[in-house]
């Protein structure tokens, strides 16, 4: 149930979005987007505005009109961690960057979402608080992964598919899983047609950080850190992996599962494993996420703990290939990971990067993080929606979703590419704490004009002619 307080369109159950530049699987197309009752009714090529019934026509010149962004990996902390972000902040912060489906992990929240029980406390501390649409992975966790009932149970209740990590989680709920626990999650997976989303990164040697804990290096540079987690961990847990994919083949025995590797950051072993993987033909995908493709090591200043994540953000060479794996299609998709933590457990004073919260908060700049950095390597409108909708949602499930076609829901971005602005204190966040995002203090280009979904202008809540809770809407 989306928040009450969302403000509806036009007083109108039919309308037409028009515009030069409406972004369709087949390409960039002028003319407009026939919406009724919350449903994608057709695009008709080359109409004009005088041409449709007055009043019902929102004319966006040419702006962009794209689907709107699926993002398959966010983490929006509730129940139980309201002071890192919430269901109401979050999917406000997700509609005002264009994002208008947003599946929830399993964890941050407390408890974590590993069970029937457990989804059910999300599903209640979300109502009416949501102002896109959510779903939610659940947790594959050493304790139920040998539980068929129990996976089942959480499966039947509802989530898209199981998450799990193959190192510590830094949540004390959240164990991690081996290739036991995930080859045995991939038999009830199969059965459901769902995907197992995977942390993919092994610890090999546990005692390199504590060398580094001990004061041999200096905690506030971000090199230290980085030594801390080698593309050697990703590569170790993707060659695992690996032997479990080849069961997600045609004729394998999790025929119908899928695996998706998520947050890849090395481009180089790791990338060309998995690009062995899908040439053999396991059921195997990729995502990778904007601060990856932003951002490089070198130049993330001392101390500023805002950038730690992990995997962590690798050199400017590693961008570049990060890049290239995208326009080659070996990267199939894009996700925010939003992973806000309370400002105190970022250290920002301290800026001690071996102890600071790891976890990139960017759910509203998504769209123009990835689009400022992205024009420089010629990425196009098309790439976008397809990185960005097409292929989240259909990792998700969500056949309606993820493209503008008649039949689809209304889930629509519209936004001006070459709008600038700055993300200084006069910029509106609605994430629950803006000063420890990682974009804060860039300027970025792409400014979302509006986000639809379904019946409802889901950003900015204020349209003209609407009478319904404007004083509330965003
Ligand atoms: N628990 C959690 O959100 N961890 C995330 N943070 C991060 O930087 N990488 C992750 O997997
Ligand atoms: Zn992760
Ligand atoms: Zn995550």
């Amino acid at each position: 149930k989306p928040s009450n307080s969302l403000c509806s369109l036009l007083p109108h159950d039919e309308y037409w979005i028009l515009s030069k530049r409406i972004v369709t699987p087949e390409g960039v197309t002028s003319g407009a987007v026939e919406v009724k009752g919350g449903t994608i009714v057709s695009v008709v090529e080359g109409v004009q505005a005088g041409e449709l019934p007055q009043g019902n026509v929102v004319d966006y010149g040419d702006a962009v009109v794209m689907p709107g962004l699926v993002d398959v990996h966010a983490h929006l902390d509730e129940p139980g961690k309201e002071e890192w972000e919430g269901f109401s902040s979050g999917t406000k912060a997700a509609a005002a960057g264009g994002i208008t489906t947003l599946i929830d992990m399993p964890l941050n929240s407390v408890p974590s979402t590993v069970s029937e029980e457990t989804l059910r406390l999300k599903v209640d501390a979300a109502q009416q608080k949501i102002y896109v649409d959510v779903g939610f992975w659940g947790g594959l966790v050493p304790e139920n992964a040998f539980n068929k009932t129990a996976l089942e149970g959480l499966l039947n209740a509802g989530v898209l598919g199981l998450k799990s990590f193959m190192c510590p989680s830094g949540i004390n709920d959240f164990p991690m899983t081996d290739k036991n626990h995930i080859k045995e999650g991939l038999q009830t997976l199969a059965k459901y047609k769902r995907p197992l989303l995977v942390h993919a990164e092994l610890q090999l040697d546990p005692d390199s950080s504590i060398e580094l804990n001990d004061g041999l290096e200096n905690p506030q540079s971000y090199m230290t850190y980085l030594k801390t987690r080698p593309t050697s961990m990703e590569e170790a847990a993707i060659k695992e992996l690996l032997d479990v994919a080849e069961d997600t083949k045609l004729g394998g025995t999790a025929e119908g599962a899928h695996l998706h590797v998520v947050h890849l950051s090395d481009a180089q072993t790791s990338l060309d494993l998995i690009k062995e993987a899908k040439s053999r033909g396991a059921s195997l995908t990729v995502e990778t996420c904007p601060h990856y493709l932003a951002f490089s090591a070198e130049e993330i200043q001392d101390g500023d703990t805002r950038y730690k994540c992990a995997p962590p953000i690798r050199d400017a060479a590693n961008k570049e290939k990060l890049w290239k794996a995208l326009n080659e299609e070996h990267i199939d998709m894009l996700s925010s990971d939003h992973s806000p933590s309370a400002p105190e457990l970022k250290l920002l004073n301290e800026g001690d990067f071996l102890r600071a919260w790891g976890g990139i908060s960017s759910l509203q700049f998504v769209l123009p993080a990835t689009w400022s950095y992205g024009r420089r390597y010629g990425i196009t409108l098309n790439q976008l929606a397809s990185w960005w909708s097409e292929r989240p949602a259909k990792l998700a499930g969500q056949d309606l979703k993820g493209a503008i076609v008649s039949g689809n829901h209304a889930d629509i971005v519209v936004w001006e590419p070459d709008a600038e602005f700055e993300l200084d204190e006069n910029h509106y966040v609605h994430h629950k704490h803006r000063n420890i995002s990682a974009y804060m203090g860039k300027r970025l280009s792409g400014k979302v004009l509006a986000t639809y979904q379904n019946s409802k202008k889901a950003f900015p809540g204020t349209v003209a002619g609407c009478r319904n809770h404007c004083d509330k809407a965003l």
